[in-house]
């Protein structure tokens, strides 16, 4: 697999042609690619650019809460990392956080 942490959620579109062809590649790819947090090129809330060809991972793995990009996500697997949120933050935030297996530091979402 591919695991693409390139951009996240301070990117902002469009893509600086210096880095042009990499996104095409980690789009074309055949290999799975594992996107961590935001799938690179997209909108942290929007998702994919509209206009252009963009990354479709076979892997999401959101940290610390779900971005709303999420779903977006057609691929495979979603899961959840980022297993600090202080209880009384994620009650003042409505985070709706899921549960996590023991000492587990992801937990699936969707599969
Ligand atoms: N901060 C936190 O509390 C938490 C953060 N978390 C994680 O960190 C991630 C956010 O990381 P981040 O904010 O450091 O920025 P990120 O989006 O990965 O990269 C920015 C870089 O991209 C560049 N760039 C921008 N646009 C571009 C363009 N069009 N074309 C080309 N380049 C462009 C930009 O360059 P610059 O504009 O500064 O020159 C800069 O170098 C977030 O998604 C989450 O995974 C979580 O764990 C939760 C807690």
């Amino acid at each position: 697999a591919v695991v693409d942490a390139l951009f996240g959620f301070s990117f902002k579109p469009p893509v600086r042609p210096l880095f042009e062809p990499i996104l095409d590649a980690l789009s074309q790819t055949k290999v799975p690619v594992a996107s961590v947090d935001i799938p690179s090129g997209w909108n942290v809330e929007t998702g994919p650019p509209p206009d252009a060809a963009s990354l479709n991972p076979d892997m999401l793995i959101s940290l610390t809460a779900p971005k709303l990009c999420s779903k977006y996500f057609k691929g495979r697997f979603h899961y959840l990392g980022g297993r600090f949120v202080p209880p009384k933050l994620e009650e003042k935030y409505e985070l709706n956080l899921p549960s996590y297996e023991a000492a587990d530091q992801v937990v699936l979402l969707s599969s």
